[in-house]
């Protein structure tokens, strides 16, 4: 319960020449206890963000840090309460120049939408990384360890600087736009795939493959409130059911997680058209995993008021779609070139 948590402080070391990363611990498997044969049926967030630190050695030769617990929660019960916390962490945290780059420790099952979510909302080019873990802390092997110091390694390195949010485990850095969690169990289960990794990182090197992009950040809303948008998942025999009940709900937004390239039923069609008629903005987005929700290909997106999602899978749309009609955007061309404009 982030409120309940607080935020306990820790400076653990002060090598005065290293740069300043401020750690901001919020849960999940890094921070998870389990019998260490099982590694599963653990409890999350057993574990403190500054016993994390103390169990990565080497990790004060990279940096100063100072660890804050911003909750302690496993990351399917992440919310907008610890997005808007954690935003405004950051932003005073730079402003006062308090540190030089930001590490967030964050359970692996919503990364991507914390990450995205950040990245659309954080104006500063100082570094902003996410890392996690597969297995708990006390499981053999565990990866969070080597995930901690490849993530701080990555926030100290210049280089690091302009990217946006980006997620670092298991050697490779990913952009808060491109990563997904691709696997349930696995290791190596974040992937990019409509994007490609923007780098790699091991213990000795730190690699970036892609250049520094400019970026238009989108303001944080100032009463720290998300539109309701609600995801509708396609399938064989596809109804308007869900559709239909999300208008009456007063969704402002609908995601579909369509077939194939973005694709609904007609019965669906049909209630997608209702809903535009609602003032409703729906986007199209797949259930695939991975390639790009093409707009005017299966869909005849501009005679129907739709947005295609492009790149981004149906989470990550919502998270869009929600800070954009939060700045004001409600027109299907507007958000149109929105979700295009950050490609
Ligand atoms: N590996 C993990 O971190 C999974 C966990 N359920 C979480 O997201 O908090």
């Amino acid at each position: 319960h982030a409120g309940q948590v607080g935020s306990a402080i820790a400076t653990m070391h002060k090598q005065d020449s290293l740069p300043r990363v401020l750690v901001l611990a919020t849960g999940g498997t890094i921070s998870g206890k389990a019998d260490t044969r099982s590694a599963i049926g653990y409890d999350a967030g057993a574990v403190s963000g500054q016993q994390l630190i103390a169990g990565v050695p080497g990790v004060e030769k990279l940096a100063q840090l100072q660890v804050e617990q911003v909750s302690n929660i496993a990351s399917q019960n992440m919310n907008n309460q610890v997005w808007f916390k954690l935003a405004e962490r950051i932003r005073q945290a730079f402003a006062k120049n308090e540190a030089d780059a930001v590490v967030i420790t964050h359970g692996t099952d919503t990364m991507e939408e914390t990450a995205f979510f950040l990245d659309n909302v954080i104006r500063v080019s100082r570094p902003v990384i996410l890392t996690g873990a597969m297995r708990p802390s006390t499981a053999i092997s565990a990866d969070g360890p080597a995930n901690m110091y490849e993530a701080v390694k990555v926030a100290a390195d210049p280089q690091a600087r302009g990217r946006g949010v980006l997620v670092v485990l298991n050697d490779a850095i990913q952009s808060a736009r491109g990563v997904s969690k691709m696997h349930t169990t696995e290791l190596q289960t974040f992937h990019s795939p409509n994007l490609g990794v923007v780098g790699y990182v091991d213990p000795a090197t730190v690699r970036f493959i892609t250049a520094v992009k400019p970026r238009q950040p989108l303001a944080l809303p100032v009463d720290h409130m998300l539109p309701q948008v609600q995801i509708v998942y396609g399938h064989a025999d596809m109804d308007a059911r869900q559709i239909d009940d999300a208008v009456k709900d007063g969704a402002r937004g609908i995601v579909i997680a369509g077939m194939g390239d973005g694709n609904v039923s007609d019965t669906a069609l049909a209630g997608m058209e209702r809903a535009r008629k609602a003032g409703v903005v729906v986007v199209r987005s797949t259930r695939v995993g991975s390639g790009f929700t093409n707009r005017n290909v299966e869909v005849d997106d501009d005679r129907y008021g739709l947005v295609a999602s492009m790149d981004l899978n149906p989470q990550k749309a919502r998270i869009l779609l929600q800070l954009l009609l939060a700045n004001g955007k409600t027109t299907p061309e507007d958000i149109q070139s929105a979700f295009q404009a950050g490609l």
